[in-house]
C-alpha cells in the first residue's frame, strides 16, 4: 500500500458492545483489511455518551466526542458507522450523513425496518450507500447471500431463528432445566440483549429482521402491524417436555411465506415446534439459522452466530470493506429495481394453515376433555394427539393438543369458545408445528 494512498475516514456513532468489537478488529487486522479494500481505514472520531467511562478497549482520548455534528459535517469522513441503536437520534444522524453523500454502515434492524425505504432513497439521491449486513442474523452473511449468491431465485418460503437472545434462553432452559430469569441475566452479560430487552423477549427484534429479509427477497416493506408476532415469554419448561414427547423442540421461528395461488405474503414470528431431527432443532444458544427456499438453487441453510460482539463486528467490518471499496472505485451497485414476480399483496394472517400445538390449563374434572374437543370439532379442527397431565397439589391439569392442518381463523374461533368456558383456566400457549424438512 503506498504511503500517499488516501485513507478512508470513518466516523463511529456509539461505542458499546458492537462498536468496541469493530474497533478491536479494525486495529488487529488493519493491514489485511487495507489490502482487501484498497486503502487503509482511519477512525476520524467516535461519538459516545460519556467521555470518561472506563471501556474494555484502549482508545486515544482525542478520538472520543459527545457531539456527532462535527463528524457528520466533516467532508473528509466518507463512512458513518452507526452502532448506537434506537431510532430517534440515529434517524436524524443517518439522514444527515446520507444527505451529505456519505455511506452509512449500521447494525440497527429497527432503523432499517422502520425507515429503510426512506434512507435507501436518500442514499440513492445523494450518491452514498447504506449497508446493514449486521442487522439480520449477526455474523451470517445472509444479506449478501440474498443480494448476490442467490440473486436469480424467487423464494416461496424463508424461515429461521433470527433472535440470538431468545434462542440462548430456550436452549439453556431446556438443556439445564433452568428458569427464565437467570438465563436472561447470562444473555445480558454476554452482550446479546437489546437496550430495550422487550424487543428480544416479545419477538419485535426478530420481526424487524423478518421485515428486512422480506424486503430483500420480495422488494416489499411489510409493516410489523401486519405480522403475527409473539415472543418466548409464555414458553415453560413444561411446554418443552410436551414438545419433546411429541418429537419436537420449541424454537422462536420467523417465517416469510407466499400463500395460495396468488402468492400473497405472510410474515410471522412465533414460538414453533420444530422436528427433533431437523437442522433448526440443533441450532443452539446464540446461533441463528436461515433456510432460504429458492426456486432455482433449492433450499439453502445458513447457520452462524446471530448475536455477540465478535460475530456482529465481523458483519459490520465486511460492510465497511464494501463501503470503502465503493468509495474508492464508485462502481459498487447502488440500488436495485424491484424483482420480477414481486408479491404486492399481503395475506390475511387468518389464511395461514398449518398444524398447531396448544397447551391449556384446565380444571381437573370429568367432562373437560369432551368440552375442549367439542370446541375444536365445532370449528372444523381435527385433533391428532392429546396429552393430559394432572398438576400435583391442586385440581388443575395441563391439556396439550396437537392438531391436524387447520387455518389460523378456525383455530382462533375455537380458542374464543374455550376462552368462555369456566373449566379453561388462565393463559394458554399456541405454537405452529413446522413440517419436516
Ligand atoms: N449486541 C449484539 O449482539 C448485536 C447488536 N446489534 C445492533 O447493534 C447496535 C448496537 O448494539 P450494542 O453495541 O449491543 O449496544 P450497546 O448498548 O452495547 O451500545 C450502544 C452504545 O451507543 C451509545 N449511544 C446510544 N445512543 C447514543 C447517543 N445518542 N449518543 C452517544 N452515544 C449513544 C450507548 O451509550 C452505548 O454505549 C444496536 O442497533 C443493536 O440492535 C445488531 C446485531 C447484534
Ligand atoms: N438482541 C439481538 C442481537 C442481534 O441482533 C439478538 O439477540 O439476536
Ligand atoms: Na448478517
Amino acid at each position: 500500500m503506498s504511503e500517499s494512498q488516501e485513507k478512508i475516514r470513518i466516523g463511529m456513532l456509539g461505542f458499546g458492545t458492537v462498536g468496541q468489537g469493530v474497533w478491536k478488529h479494525l486495529q488487529s487486522r488493519g493491514e489485511e483489511l487495507a489490502m482487501e479494500t484498497g486503502s487503509e481505514f482511519e477512525i476520524a472520531g467516535i461519538v459516545v455518551r460519556s467521555l470518561d467511562r472506563k471501556r474494555d478497549v484502549d482508545v486515544p482520548a482525542e478520538l472520543l466526542t459527545d457531539d456527532p455534528t462535527a463528524l457528520l459535517e466533516d467532508p473528509s469522513v466518507s463512512i458513518i458507522c452507526e452502532l448506537a441503536g434506537g431510532t430517534t437520534d440515529v434517524l436524524k444522524w443517518t439522514r444527515k450523513a446520507l444527505t451529505a453523500g456519505k455511506s452509512v454502515v449500521t447494525a440497527n434492524k429497527a432503523l432499517i425496518c422502520d425507515h429503510g425505504e426512506e434512507l435507501m432513497e436518500l442514499a440513492a439521491e445523494h450518491g452514498g450507500r447504506l449497508f446493514f449486513e449486521a442487522s439480520v442474523a449477526g455474523g451470517i452473511p445472509v444479506i449478501k447471500g440474498l443480494r448476490e449468491g442467490l440473486v436469480v431465485n424467487r423464494f416461496d418460503r424463508i424461515y429461521g431463528i433470527l433472535n440470538g437472545t431468545s434462542n440462548y434462553i430456550l436452549t439453556r432452559m431446556e438443556r439445564e432445566q433452568l428458569s427464565f430469569e437467570p438465563v436472561l441475566d447470562a444473555a445480558r452479560a454476554l452482550g446479546y440483549v437489546e437496550a430495550d430487552e422487550s424487543l428480544d423477549l416479545d419477538g419485535g427484534d426478530a420481526a424487524h429482521k423478518t421485515v428486512i429479509l422480506a424486503w430483500l427477497a420480495h422488494r416489499k416493506w411489510v409493516p410489523t402491524d401486519k405480522m403475527l408476532i409473539e415472543g418466548i415469554r409464555k414458553v415453560t419448561l413444561g411446554d418443552m417436555h410436551f414438545a419433546r414427547e411429541l418429537g419436537y423442540r420449541i424454537k422462536l421461528i420467523a417465517s416469510i411465506q407466499r400463500l395460495g395461488d396468488h402468492g400473497r405474503l405472510a410474515l410471522a414470528v412465533r414460538p414453533t415446534l420444530v422436528p427433533l431431527d431437523s437442522l433448526m432443532a440443533d441450532v443452539s444458544e446464540a446461533f441463528n439459522a436461515v433456510r432460504l427456499e429458492g426456486d432455482v438453487a433449492g433450499p439453502t441453510v445458513l447457520i452462524g452466530k446471530g448475536a455477540g460482539q465478535d460475530p456482529t463486528a465481523s458483519a459490520v467490518i465486511a460492510d465497511l470493506v464494501d463501503a470503502g471499496r465503493a468509495y474508492l472505485s464508485d462502481t459498487h451497485p447502488r440500488s436495485r429495481s424491484p424483482r420480477a414476480g414481486d408479491a404486492s399483496e399481503l395475506a390475511e394472517m387468518e389464511d395461514i394453515s398449518q398444524e398447531y400445538y396448544i397447551r391449556l390449563t384446565v380444571a381437573d374434572r370429568s367432562g373437560v376433555l369432551a368440552e375442549v374437543a367439542g370446541a375444536f370439532s365445532k370449528c372444523g379442527i381435527s385433533i391428532a394427539t392429546v396429552i393430559q397431565r394432572d398438576h400435583e397439589g391442586d385440581d388443575t391439569a395441563s391439556l396439550v393438543l396437537a392438531t391436524h392442518v387447520c387455518s389460523e381463523a378456525s383455530l382462533r374461533a375455537a380458542l374464543n369458545i374455550l376462552g368462555g368456558e369456566e373449566s379453561v383456566l388462565g393463559d394458554f400457549l399456541v405454537c405452529p408445528i413446522l413440517d419436516p424438512e
